[in-house]
C-alpha cells in the first residue's frame, strides 16, 4: 500500500575522476568521469523510506542536469505518492509536458535525464513501499495496472495499450520457473572492463587475463578512432579469448555511414557479435544502410544508449535498423518509457541487451531485463546485460542476479 506525501527532493551531483586512468574512454568520450545526478524523494509518511533515482552523466553536464531535477521539482512536492503511482502514465505526462520544459525536450536531452532520476527514484519508493526490489515489483503487478502506467503516445501505430497487454498476458506463462532460473542462475552478461580506448596494450592484455581467469566469456572492445590500432587491438583480445568465446565492437558513434560499412569490413575477421553505435544517434535509415551491409560479414548492429525516446527506437526497429535494442535506464522516460520499448522490441522479435556500465546503469538496468525475461520475452537468446566492478563497488544493491 503506497503511502506518504512527497515533502522533500533533493539532488546531488556525483563524480568519479574515472578519466585520469582512461577507465570509460572510448573513441567520442576521451575524459570521462563517471558521474550522477543522485536525487533523493522524502515524504511524510512514518515509515522514513526514500526513493533514490539516478541519471548517468560524464561530468561537467552533471551540473546541468541537476538544474533541470529542480526545475522539475515542483510537479512532485506536496503530491501523494498514491496518486502519483494511481495515474502514471498522467504524471510521467505532466512531466513532459511542462508548458515551458517541453521546450528544452521535449522528451530529449537533459530535461529527459532529468524525468528519468525524478521518475527512477518514484519507482524506487514505490517499489521500497511494497517491500520489493524493482523486478519484482513489475513482475508482481497485474498486466492491467503495468500498462496504465505507460504513455502509449506517438506509438500507437506499432503498439497498442491492448497489445502491450497481450503480450504481457501471455508472459504469465511460466513467469513462476522463469523467476526461479533468474534466482538460482542468474542473467548472462558481458565485460568492457578490459578494453576502453584510452588502455595501453599492456593494460588491455593484463585486464583481458585476469576477466578470463574470473571466467568472463563475452568481451566489449572500444574501436573507431584508428583502424590501424583497432586492428592491433581486436586481434589481441580475439588471440586471448580465442575463436569461441564472444566478442562485440562499441564505435560510440564515430563514423559517417559508409566509412561504418568499409571501417567493419576491415575487422570482420576478429569476428564481432555486434558494432555497437557505428553512427549517429539520430540516423535511423543510416542504421540501417550498415545494419543490411553488415548482415553478409555476420555482423549486427547495436545501438540505444543514447537513442532519446520510445519514437526513435520505435524508428529503429520499423527499419530494420538494429539486430541488437540497447535501452538505458536513465536516458529513456525512466521505468515506465523503457517498459514500452521492452514491449515493441518483443513485437518486432529483437532482443534488448541493455547499456550499462556507467554508475548506477547495472544496478538499474538488471530490475528491467529480469522483468523483461520473466514476463515479456520469456527468452535468453542474443541476450546479455553488462557488468562492471569498477563502479558498481561504490553501489549497495539488493538482489544482484547477473553473472
Ligand atoms: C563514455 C562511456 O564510457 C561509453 O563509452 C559507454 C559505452 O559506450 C558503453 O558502455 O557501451
Ligand atoms: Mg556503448
Amino acid at each position: 500500500m503506497v503511502r506518504g506525501r512527497i515533502s522533500r527532493l533533493s539532488v546531488r551531483d556525483v563524480r568519479f575522476p574515472t578519466s585520469l586512468g582512461g577507465h570509460g574512454s572510448d573513441a567520442m568520450h576521451t575524459d570521462p568521469d563517471y558521474s550522477a545526478a543522485y536525487v533523493v524523494l522524502e515524504t511524510d509518511a512514518e515509515d522514513g523510506l526514500k526513493g533514490y533515482g539516478i541519471t548517468f552523466t560524464l561530468g561537467k553536464g552533471t551540473e546541468v542536469v541537476v538544474c533541470a531535477v529542480n526545475a522539475l521539482a515542483p510537479h512532485l512536492l506536496n503530491k501523494d505518492l498514491g496518486d502519483i503511482v494511481g495515474d502514471f502514465r498522467g504524471f510521467y505526462r505532466q512531466l513532459t509536458s511542462d508548458g515551458q520544459l517541453r521546450w528544452i525536450g521535449p522528451e530529449k536531452g537533459v530535461v529527459h535525464l532529468a524525468t528519468a532520476a525524478v521518475l527512477n527514484a518514484v519507482w524506487d519508493l514505490w517499489a521500497k513501499q511494497e517491500g520489493k526490489p524493482l523486478w519484482k515489483l513489475l513482475v508482481d503487478m497485474d498486466p492491467r495496472k503495468l500498462v496504465s502506467c505507460l504513455d502509449f503516445r506517438y506509438i500507437t501505430d506499432v503498439l497498442t495499450e491492448e497489445e502491450a497487454y497481450e503480450i504481457l498476458q501471455k508472459g504469465q506463462v511460466g513467469k513462476k520457473e522463469r523467476e526461479e532460473q533468474m534466482l538460482a542462475h542468474g542473467y548472462p552478461a558481458y565485460t568492457t572492463s578490459c578494453a576502453w580506448l584510452g588502455y595501453s596494450d599492456a593494460t588491455l592484455k593484463q585486464l583481458c587475463s585476469k576477466a578470463l581467469e574470473d571466467g568472463w566469456t563475452r568481451f566489449k572492445v572500444k574501436v573507431g578512432a584508428d583502424l590501424q590500432d583497432d586492428i592491433r587491438r581486436c586481434r589481441l583480445i580475439r588471440n586471448m579469448i580465442g575463436p569461441e568465446k564472444t566478442l562485440m565492437m562499441d564505435a560510440n558513434q564515430r563514423w559517417d555511414v559508409p566509412e561504418a560499412v568499409e571501417w567493419m569490413a576491415k575487422l570482420a575477421e576478429f569476428k564481432p557479435l555486434w558494432i555497437e553505435e557505428p553512427t549517429s544517434p539520430d540516423d535511423i535509415l543510416g542504421h540501417a544502410t550498415i545494419s543490411k551491409a553488415l548482415v553478409p560479414l555476420g555482423i549486427g548492429v547495436a545501438t540505444g544508449e543514447q537513442c532519446h525516446n520510445r519514437v526513435i527506437f520505435k524508428q529503429l526497429l520499423q527499419a530494420k535498423a538494429l539486430q541488437f535494442l540497447q535501452i538505458d535506464s536513465c536516458r529513456l522516460g525512466s521505468v515506465n518509457e523503457n517498459l514500452s520499448v521492452l514491449l515493441m522490441a518483443k513485437k518486432f522479435d529483437i532482443p534488448v541487451c541493455p547499456h550499462a556500465g556507467g554508475v548506477g546503469l547495472c544496478e538499474l538496468v538488471q530490475h528491467l531485463i529480469i522483468f523483461d525475461f520473466v514476463s515479456v520475452s520469456a527468452s535468453l537468446k542474443d541476450r546479455y546485460i553488462r557488468r562492471v566492478g569498477r563502479v558498481c563497488n561504490h553501489m549497495e544493491t539488493r538482489n544482484s542476479v547477473c553473472f
